[in-house]
């Protein structure tokens, strides 16, 4: 096996979606386990790769380790796979706050850590993740775990400090992007839009919006600007936002997300 999960639920099914799409690893290379019986049938069903009940059956199996449950059952899950983890095994953590240090701590050996920070769109190949290792990892084997990283989007190295900044920015935007999605959709269904389409124009508008920041340098206040015509439509839009709180609701938003991260 190449690739092995402990833990099979969102994050962890976005990351098999990704790398299976991307032609990386068969389904046959991955295995997966999980507490829930309705865990392991769900990725069986969706993506074909092993399942298992046994968290050790995957280290004993898999090259790679993704460690995707939640933070407060790391501990646990570290307990019981620390002895049977090889010293030329890689494990990759996804948990938010879970420190390089605080991780060798918990297994109490030398073991190969890539910590990283991913998020969801993983599953349609445009995940953003963070990742930094201990001083166990070679060059080349940070190389390898970047290869699977890019399987499901764009991988940044980052210095280990970040990390926290990297769960509001791009572990848990996701979640703020759809608000905002959903919230233009029911502003354009309370004027008469279907709602599925008013999901296609909102989704789209997000994603060449988002594009034209990627590709083209442009200052996103430039960008805005190229919108708003003087005494334009869009001008009105943007005052009510101002006036609604728009930019220090979603900066004291992630503000609280990054504190969480750091303590948990
Ligand atoms: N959902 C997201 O957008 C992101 C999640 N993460 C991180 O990924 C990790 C997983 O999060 P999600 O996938 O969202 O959670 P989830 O709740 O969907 O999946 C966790 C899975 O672990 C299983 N599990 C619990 N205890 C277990 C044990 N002792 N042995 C084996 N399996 C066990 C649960 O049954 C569940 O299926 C967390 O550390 C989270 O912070 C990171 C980035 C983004
Ligand atoms: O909500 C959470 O704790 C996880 C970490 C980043 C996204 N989801």
């Amino acid at each position: 096996m190449k690739l092995g999960f402990i833990g099979t639920g969102n994050m962890a099914g976005a990351i098999m979606g990704g790398v299976i799409k991307s032609g990386l690893f068969k389904p046959e290379e991955i295995i997966g386990a999980d507490l829930l019986e309705a865990g392991r049938e769900k990725v069986k069903t969706l993506y074909g790769i092993h399942v298992t009940a046994d968290n050790k059956e995957v280290v004993e199996k898999a090259e790679t380790i993704i460690l995707s449950v939640k933070p407060q059952f790391y501990e646990s899950v570290i307990a019981e796979i620390k002895d049977v983890v090889k010293p030329e095994q890689i494990v990759i953590t996804i948990a938010p706050g879970k420190t390089l240090e605080w991780l060798a701590k918990q297994f109490g050996k030398d073991v190969k850590l890539v910590r990283t920070m991913p998020n969801t769109p993983a599953m349609v190949g445009e995940g953003m993740t963070a990742a930094c290792r201990n001083e166990f990892v070679t060059d080349e084997e940070l190389e390898g775990a970047k290869k699977i990283l890019s399987a499901f989007g764009k991988v940044e190295v980052v210095s280990e400090h970040l990390m926290d900044v990297v769960v509001s920015v791009s572990g848990s935007s996701p979640a703020y992007v759809f608000m905002f999605i959903e919230a233009m959709a029911d502003a354009a269904v309370a004027d008469g839009m279907p709602r599925a389409q008013a999901y296609q124009f909102a989704a789209q508008a997000v994603l060449g919006s988002a594009k034209m920041v990627l590709e083209t340098g442009k200052h996103p206040g430039e960008l805005k600007d190229m919108v708003c015509s003087p005494g334009g439509t869009t001008i009105e839009a943007v005052r009510v936002l101002e006036e609604k709180g728009l930019r220090s609701a979603v900066i004291e938003a992630m503000k609280a997300c990054t504190d969480i991260a750091k303590k948990m």
